[in-house]
């Protein structure tokens, strides 16, 4: 099995791309998670380019990483100073790293319109900076900018350049597709060739703009590339870097290549993913492939029917080898395979055939039809299959409410909400103020079920989403209401539908407060629960 090197650059060209930015500590974080990823290298800065590097490099011999080797990145040296006077090249070394990557132009358009400089004085800014750092017997990895830009503009020049580097003793030459615009074959055929002239190790970097990134990557490495550079989740300048998360699946489970540290290590790629996203503050996309929360989400009742005998029918691959899970979304398009998957991840042992399933899977589509979307709120989904299989769970039952909201010149506006709830067969009323009607509304409801239940106290909403289902009512018009809320641990999401927007996120607000009781509420878990129901 043939071996692929990876070098993630997230904490460089991934911080290149628009609203990532990084603290020193968020950068060390993520190196130390990339290592246990098992990648080869981190490429984590610039070192010449501001102080937040600077002390990266600083403080980054301080890490206690097993694999990755910490790469520091800069340029050739500039035009009309020598190596020793370029404070570029000078913070590479102060850098302090084993590997240096430098990259220069080769592309002869960008030599003279960027550089304005000659072909040739540019072949010795490479051969110079490339020497230069070897002779501190560093590895150093030159990026032929451009590369393939200028591979279709002056061929000969191109190559001349990846001569060049080699022969001041790169390790490795990484082929870049800078502006992200070239093609698989236009990748392939360069990549063919360049392989036959080289001698040393060829990498490959591609850019996102014609959403190509991963595919060039991949027929690089079937040309003959050992090297791939990437970022996680893709991130990186204008349209991103080529992404990682779909290059090492690809990569390990499909062309059979060697990379990370070990194969078990891709189990680690869902968290690393997620993971990068949160410090990056980036909500993780949905349908990103392999590690999105939809990668493995099966819908249709005709895929759930299938994947109930062999989950092969249409999953390219099992969502454990990359640390993702298979869901199972119920919808309007849900057949009974989709509830009982559902019903038996719940503990419930039920069959398609059961009555209790068939009416509830009528009941989903009634609601579905009437405005509810339970793939966005799994949470009132759970208690739709509790309320069927096993009516006992419930808590409690809203028996009415009232909300009233004033405004006058002479005070700022309030909302007042009385409710009346049913808990374990006594009737409790109360009354609670709050900032609009659905804060009252929720402060009234915790107040009751709070004497029976102290822990809903650890409970707040997070998002409030709220969608107009058909415009031409006007005011009128029915709404849908979503509720996020967390216990600090866990978030669950509920759904309200009605043409009064109070109504709608008073039942959101019920099955919160519900689910939170069903599921987390010490003296009620779930298992428990589970357990005792025979169906
Ligand atoms: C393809 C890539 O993604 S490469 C990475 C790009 N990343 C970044 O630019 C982020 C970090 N950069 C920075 O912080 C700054 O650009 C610095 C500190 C490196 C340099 O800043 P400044 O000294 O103000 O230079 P500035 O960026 O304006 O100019 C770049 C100069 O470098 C030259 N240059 C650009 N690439 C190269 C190269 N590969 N080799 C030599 N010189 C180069 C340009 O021709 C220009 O020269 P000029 O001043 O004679 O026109
Ligand atoms: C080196 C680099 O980041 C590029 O050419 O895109």
């Amino acid at each position: 099995m043939s071996r692929v090197w990876i070098y993630d650059t997230t904490l460089r060209d991934g911080t290149q791309g628009e609203g990532i930015s990084l603290t020193v500590d968020d950068k060390l974080k993520i190196a130390t998670h990339l290592d246990k990823l098992g990648v080869d290298y981190i490429e984590a800065g610039w070192p010449g380019s501001n102080p937040k590097d600077l002390e990266f490099f600083q403080r980054c011999h301080t890490l206690q990483l097993t694999h990755a080797k910490i790469t520091a990145f800069g340029s050739t040296r500039r035009v009309g100073i020598n190596v020793e006077d370029d404070p570029n090249l000078q913070s590479l070394i102060a850098a302090n790293t084993d590997v240096i990557t430098i990259y220069g132009k080769t592309w002869s358009f960008q030599v003279e319109e960027a550089l304005r400089t000659s072909l040739e004085s540019n072949l010795e800014l490479i051969y110079d900076s490339v020497r230069y750092l070897k002779s501190f017997n560093r590895e150093v990895i030159f990026d032929a900018e451009h590369f393939f830009d200028g591979y279709k503009q002056n061929q000969e020049y191109a190559i001349s350049c990846l001569l060049e580097a080699q022969r001041a003793g790169a390790d490795s030459i990484v082929l870049c597709d800078t502006n992200g615009g070239s093609l698989p074959h236009e990748i392939a055929a360069a990549v063919t060739d360049v392989c036959g002239k080289l001698q040393v190790p060829v990498g490959i970097h591609t850019h996102n703009d014609g959403e190509l990134a991963v595919a060039n990557s991949l027929v690089a490495v079937s040309a003959g590339a050992t090297h791939i550079q990437g970022t996680i989740n893709g991130f990186g300048e204008r349209c991103g870097n080529a992404n990682l998360c779909s290059i090492l699946p690809n990569l390990m489970l499909k062309m059979g290549k060697q990379c990370l540290r070990a194969k078990e290590d891709l189990a680690l790629l869902t968290s690393t993913a997620h993971y990068v996203s949160e410090i990056a503050n980036v909500p993780p996309s949905r349908s990103q492939p392999f590690v999105g929360a939809s990668a493995f989400a099966h819908k249709a009742g005709m895929h759930v029917n299938a994947i109930a005998k062999n989950p092969e029918t249409y999953e390219s691959i099992s969502p454990d080898q990359v640390g993702n899970h298979r869901r199972i979304l119920i919808s309007e398009l849900s057949a009974g395979d989709n509830l009982v998957y559902k019903a038996n991840e719940l503990g419930f042992q039920v069959d398609r055939q059961n009555p209790k399933t068939r009416k509830m899977l009528q009941e989903i589509k009634d609601l579905e039809y009437k405005g509810y979307q339970f793939e966005s709120a799994e949470a009132s989904l759970e208690l739709l299959i509790y309320e069927t299989f096993a009516p006992e769970a419930d808590r409690f039952e809203l028996l009415s409410f009232r909300v009233t909201s004033e405004r006058s010149p002479m005070q700022e506006s309030l909302a007042e909400a009385q409710v009346t709830l049913r808990i374990n067969s006594h009737v409790f009323r109360s009354t609670a103020t709050g900032l609009g009607p659905v804060n009252a509304l929720d402060h009234a409801m915790r107040k009751a079920l709070a004497t029976e239940y102290p822990s809903v106290n650890s409970t707040h909403l997070v998002d409030y989403k709220v969608r107009v289902l058909d415009g031409s009512d006007g005011t009128a018009a029915k709404v849908r209401v979503l509720i996020e809320t967390t216990n600090g641990v866990h978030s669950w999401t509920t759904i309200g539908v009605s043409e009064n927007i109070i109504e709608a996120s008073c039942e959101a607000l019920v099955d919160s407060f519900e689910y939170f009781l069903i599921k987390f509420d010490a003296k009620h878990a779930r298992g428990e629960l589970a357990e005792s129901v025979s169906v």
